[in-house]
């Protein structure tokens, strides 16, 4: 049984350094492996979204409707303070990384069968502390552990919210092994402080009506909205939508809030609670289209927070700094290109061998242009941005030349005739030392070098078979390093000598 009260347990906290999250697997397993819930399937309902907007207050009321459900008086008095997980007025974030309630629920659906609910609090995402990448971190971890997640959203669903899930479970997708089916289950969308319950009623018809609107794919729209909300179809496996009305000036705007809410919102959660956290309504994870139990949860955080502690993943971007680099990329190849076309021109395949002298100051005046033409195009990302691009450019335009310069060379009649020409100065070298060696009567020398003409005629050969017919390549660059060797440079400086 319990042996403390229960409270918010820290399961993932961003670590001294910032950089990572870390598990505590120790807390987590002490929750989810209590003899009584460890092997049952595990509902897990986790409320994510942007800081500051009400999520742990909205899961405290959670913690009321699951304590005491079969109450018609569960969402409490007005003088009952509202307490569970930490909430509170202020402008500066409250909540940080992702804290579970200690006491896990153990419901009996309707279908016979008992489940363990787990409810889950996450960091606000696009708080003034944390990178884009902690935010898509922590609300990736929420949404691939949980079967309901309640995206918590302010006033309207915009189209950057929008952006922003995509982004998120995009994160979250590539951390999980592909599956056919769609990766995660449930998505709620939770508009709080609605205030247009004249065109959409409050609640989870008009919500349903609302999203059914604002996530309409249709063929007039631009292909980025299209992707957005395709994305996301293809992402959850139910998607819905509930408007709430505005809890009520005091709740806002007084730190010292006494529980005293509007009628209409305590209506509406009311409503809403029944539609998340009802016994027939609670929905078990699955992951790969197999229901999970508590046990299983455990294992799946630690692997998943392994991969977000990796360097496997890409980080994922700001939009400006996303575009900065798009742009300066797209400049840089569009640059390069300008170069290569200018130099195909001067000294491509099917153009003569160039003096490198000359291929040199082409490329000089290439080069200037193509950084000019860089230059030129307008990017985003600031000067100092630019400038690493620009170095980025001016290396890959030197890689450049030193291939066109090694291209131009292999066009060099004398370049390619090096090798033949070193064996035939070996051959006539030799010919004429076994010559005089022969008739002054130093016939071992004489042997010794008609051996060695035969060897380098049989070379020949090879080399000139081998570069007719393209087989064998190996033994030609073999026999061509042999002609650049030492030895024979040597023999061939000597020859050079012996014929003047
Ligand atoms: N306008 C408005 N304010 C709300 C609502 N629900 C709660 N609040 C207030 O919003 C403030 C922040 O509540 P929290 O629950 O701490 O918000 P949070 O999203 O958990 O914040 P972080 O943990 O910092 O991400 C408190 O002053 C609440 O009284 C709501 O539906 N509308
Ligand atoms: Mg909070």
């Amino acid at each position: 049984m319990r042996s403390s009260e229960p409270g918010p347990v820290q399961i993932v906290r961003a670590s001294e350094s910032k950089c990572i999250f870390e598990l505590d697997a120790a807390a987590l397993e002490k929750i989810l492996l209590q003899d009584h819930v460890k092997d049952l399937n595990v509902v897990v309902v986790s409320v994510a979204g942007a800081f500051r907007k009400g999520k742990s207050f909205l899961l405290d009321f959670m913690l009321r409707y699951m304590y005491n459900q079969h109450s018609d008086t569960w969402i409490g008095g007005d003088h009952e303070p509202l307490i569970g997980f930490k909430w509170r007025g202020g402008s500066e974030r409250e909540t940080t990384g992702i804290q579970v309630w200690s006491d896990v629920f153990v419901v009996d659906k309707p279908d016979g069968n008992k489940v363990a609910v787990l409810l889950v609090d996450t960091q606000g995402a696009f708080d003034s502390q944390s990178t884009l990448k902690d935010s898509a971190t922590v609300f990736a971890l929420s949404t691939m552990t949980s079967s309901v997640q309640v995206y918590n959203l302010s006033h309207n669903i915009q189209e950057d919210d929008l952006q922003h899930l995509q982004l998120f479970t995009e994160y979250g997708r590539l951390a999980m092994e592909e599956t056919e089916s769609k990766p995660f289950q449930s998505l709620m969308f939770l508009i709080r402080d609605w205030s247009s319950p004249y065109e959409y009623v409050y609640g989870l018809k008009g919500g349903q009506a609302f999203l059914q609107k604002r996530l309409q794919v249709k063929n007039c729209q631009h292909e980025e909205l299209q992707n957005v909300r395709k994305h996301i179809d293809s992402c959850f496996s139910k998607i819905s939508c509930f408007l709430l009305p505005h809890p009520g000036l005091k709740v806002a705007t007084n730190p010292k809030f006494d529980g005293r809410l509007k009628d209409d919102f305590k209506t509406l959660l009311a409503e809403l609670m029944p539609v998340l956290l009802a016994p027939d309504q609670l929905v078990e994870k699955q992951i790969g289209g197999c229901k999970i139990t508590c046990r299983d949860l455990v294992e799946y955080f630690k692997a998943y927070i392994k991969i977000y502690q990796g360097d496997e993943l890409p980080h994922p971007k700001s939009m400006l700094q996303a575009t900065a680099e798009a742009n300066n990329l797209t400049a840089v190849a569009g640059a390069k290109d300008l170069y290569s076309k200018s130099m195909e021109k001067v000294c491509g395949g099917d153009r003569p061998y160039m003096a490198p002298a000359d291929l040199e100051s082409c490329h000089e005046a290439f080069s200037k242009d193509s950084v000019k033409f860089f230059r030129s195009i307008k990017k985003m990302g600031g000067e100092e941005f630019c400038q690493r691009y620009q170095d980025r450019l001016e290396s890959e335009l030197k890689e450049a030349y030193t291939n066109f310069s090694k291209h131009n060379e292999g066009k060099n009649i004398f370049y390619a005739a090096r090798t033949p020409a070193t064996l035939f100065v070996v051959m006539f070298f030799t010919y004429v030392l076994s010559g005089v060696t022969g008739f002054i009567g130093l016939s071992v020398i004489a042997a010794l070098a008609n051996m060695v003409l035969g060897v380098a005629l049989l070379l020949l050969c090879i080399w000139a078979y081998v570069k007719y017919s393209g087989e064998f390549r190996e033994a030609g660059i073999l026999i061509d390093q042999l002609a650049e060797a030492d030895i024979l440079e040597k023999l061939r400086n000597k020859q050079s000598d012996f014929v003047q």
